[in-house]
């Protein structure tokens, strides 16, 4: 099948004082279309820096990126900005944690949308028709009423759904949602959640989730990429994560999960938090937390291998686990 986005080897370096961070490093993947990537990890992992650099957002002097990110072959990195508005507004949508911060508070929410939409040849009458239908695919209640509805008067899940409706407006044929449930109590999480299942069925948008929230995962991803200190560690199909994860780090993840207690490894907790990465590192990053690390571990930085087909690790110590 063919790959909508693809990155290939992408680093990226905050310039910190003491040195340059690194924030995210050698990390690979394709997304197809249609797909539901999840990137998995605690904070400070580095998800949100691999999320905005996708859309290029990460525009401070003090950060380096290098390597690719391809959107349908063309390297987003090297686009002018001009070209990087069009494919940010039409073709690659974001939805973030918390959607107020996104709406404008001053205006109606069908109004928003209604600016968001880029229908050619359409009747002011058609518009409104248009942002009346986005409303009721993203199941908003009464919709012909709360697309009169300021942001500020609607709960926080309908104001994640007008969030929703307005990057769909686009038709992206990606979505990333950047941690777009953790605002919201369980019962509206899991409504998100359908609409967002529902809605790559009904527009056909791949989304990439960012999650620190395995349940998130094992609900609605395809394939989970975990990120560990900036480096992914451990990539494949959700089925084969949650069943047979191998990393030490993934399993610890696991463990948390009682329903996969009795498949996974023997660390119960993980001590620690994530490092940050000061200058040039070898080894492996997770080497401190890591009950099974040997020499190695400290001498030499791991790479990713193919175990099985489309499961992938970075340990040096897989074999053994
Ligand atoms: N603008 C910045 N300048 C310097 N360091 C930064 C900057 N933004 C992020 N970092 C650092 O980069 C690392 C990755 O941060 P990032 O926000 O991408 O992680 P995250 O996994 O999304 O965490 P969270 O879920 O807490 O947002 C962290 O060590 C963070 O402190």
């Amino acid at each position: 099948m063919e790959t909508l986005l693809k990155i290939k080897n992408l680093k990226i370096d905050y310039a910190v004082r003491g040195g340059t961070l690194s924030a995210v490093n050698n990390v690979s993947l394709d997304i197809k279309p249609k797909e539901i990537f999840a990137f998995l990890g605690e904070s400070g992992c580095g998800k949100s820096t691999l999320s905005l650099a996708i859309m290029r957002l990460l525009m401070d002097r003090n950060t380096s990126v290098s390597g690719e990110i391809e959107f349908k072959g063309t390297n987003l990195l090297t686009l002018s900005n001009h070209e990087m508005n069009r494919v940010r507004g039409r073709k690659i949508g974001m939805i973030f944690q918390n959607p107020l911060d996104s709406l404008n508070p001053v205006y109606r929410s069908g109004t928003q949308v209604y600016e968001a939409l880029t229908l050619d040849n359409v009747t002011r009458q058609q518009a409104w028709s248009k942002v009346l239908q986005l409303y009721q695919d993203v199941k908003i209640p009464d919709a012909e009423r709360r697309m009169k509805s300021f942001p500020n008067e609607m709960s926080g899940g309908m104001r994640q759904r007008v969030m929703i409706a307005m990057m769909l407006s686009r038709n992206p044929e990606l979505l990333i949602a950047d941690e777009p449930t953790t605002a919201l109590d369980v019962t509206t999480e899991a409504q998100i959640l359908n609409i967002m299942l529902s809605l790559r069925e009904q527009y056909g948008t791949a989304i990439l989730v960012i999650t620190h929230n395995l349940g998130i995962v094992a609900e609605i991803a395809d394939r989970v990429g975990v990120m560990y200190a900036g480096e992914l560690v451990e990539m494949g199909d959700v089925n084969t994560i949650f069943e047979n994860p191998l990393h030490p780090y993934t399993k610890a993840l696991m463990r948390a999960l009682p329903r996969h207690s009795k498949n996974v490894g023997r660390i119960s907790t993980i001590e620690g938090t994530v490092p940050r990465i000061i200058g040039e590192y070898i080894g492996c990053r997770f080497e401190n937390r890591c009950p099974f690390a040997i020499d190695i571990c400290r001498s030499k930085t791991p790479t990713m291998r193919e175990i099985t087909t489309g499961h992938f690790v970075s340990c040096h110590r897989e074999e053994i686990l």
